[in-house]
């Protein structure tokens, strides 16, 4: 488990970007981070890696302090996927995806045979392994990039708007990908995106957040769209999902649900008297 307690950021230049931000992050889940930009999501997530240090408040991962952990030792035990893959372009598929296990000091044949297992686990054909990345397509790309984030088969997995830069179907393709791979591997998930929708189809604990890293919602996509916390949250929910926002209606005494083009999505049943 991952635990904010009051944590705060403010960059050297006097920029608040997290103020007094807490949150437990449950093991073996996926949590969301979503917000507009500029709400501190980034900034929140490296903070687990100790890419960015707090200013003040205790950030813990099983009851260790992070601060007390050597950021090299951290980065072993969590892997990171960043958007537009973050891959080297100069490196094959191969090496890239085995770059922190061989700093590491796993002997290359070792690190290159771990590689390729990573590539069936991604759903990589093991063909692409000797290209550069700029001969893969985008959502190849964003595979090598989970698959070197799996690398040092970490407990944790951050990911940060890893699917942004990729069209609609690709990014589907994905989506489902990671939701495969979680159920498989069980691992701790901490994902940003902007995309309510990616953050509700993601999430099993989604964290809606206002400027400052405020805390508008938390709660499951059920909960939150059941409920709805304030207009923040109800306009942040309803402007994202644009057209297919759904609300319930009574039509001919009947409770119905009908989506943003007045079609009919589902009848509520009612449950019946014992
Ligand atoms: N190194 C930095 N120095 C100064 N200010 C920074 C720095 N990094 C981020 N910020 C500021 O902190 C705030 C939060 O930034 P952050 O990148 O965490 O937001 P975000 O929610 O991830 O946004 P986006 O969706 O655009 O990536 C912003 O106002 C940003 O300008």
């Amino acid at each position: 488990m991952i635990e904010f307690r009051s944590i705060s950021k403010r960059f050297d230049d006097g920029t608040l970007a997290v103020d007094d931000f807490s949150l437990v992050i449950p093991s073996r889940r996926v949590t969301v981070l979503v917000g507009s930009s500029g709400s501190g999501k980034t900034t929140l997530l490296r903070m687990i890696n100790r890419m960015v240090d707090a200013t003040s408040g205790e950030l813990e991962i099983d009851g260790e302090n992070v601060s007390t952990i050597e950021p090299v030792q951290l980065r072993r035990r969590i892997g990171y996927v960043m958007q537009n893959s973050g891959l080297l372009p100069h490196r094959k598929v191969i090496d890239n995806i085995a770059t922190v296990p061989r700093l590491n000091g796993v002997p290359k044949k070792q690190a290159h045979a771990r590689a390729l297992e990573l590539m069936d686990t991604v759903g990589l054909d093991r063909d692409l392994a000797e290209r550069y990345p700029a001969q893969l397509s985008g959502g190849q790309q964003q595979r090598v990039g989970v698959a070197r984030g799996l690398a040092v088969d970490p407990n944790i997995l951050l990911m940060d708007e890893p699917f942004g830069a990729v069209d609609p179907i690709v990014r589907a393709d994905l989506q489902q990908e990671l939701l495969r791979l979680q159920r498989e591997l069980d691992k701790t998930v901490v994902f940003v995106t902007h995309d309510i929708d990616e953050a509700f189809l993601l999430g099993h604990q989604v964290v809606i957040l206002e400027k400052g890293g405020r805390i508008a919602q938390k709660g499951t996509p059920a909960e939150i769209l059941a409920n709805p916390a304030s207009e923040f949250v109800a306009s942040f929910v309803g402007a994202d999902r644009g057209k297919r926002a759904l609300s319930i209606q009574t039509i001919d005494g009947a409770q119905v649900l009908v989506d943003g083009d007045g079609n009919l999505a589902g009848r509520l049943v009612e449950a019946s008297p014992a």
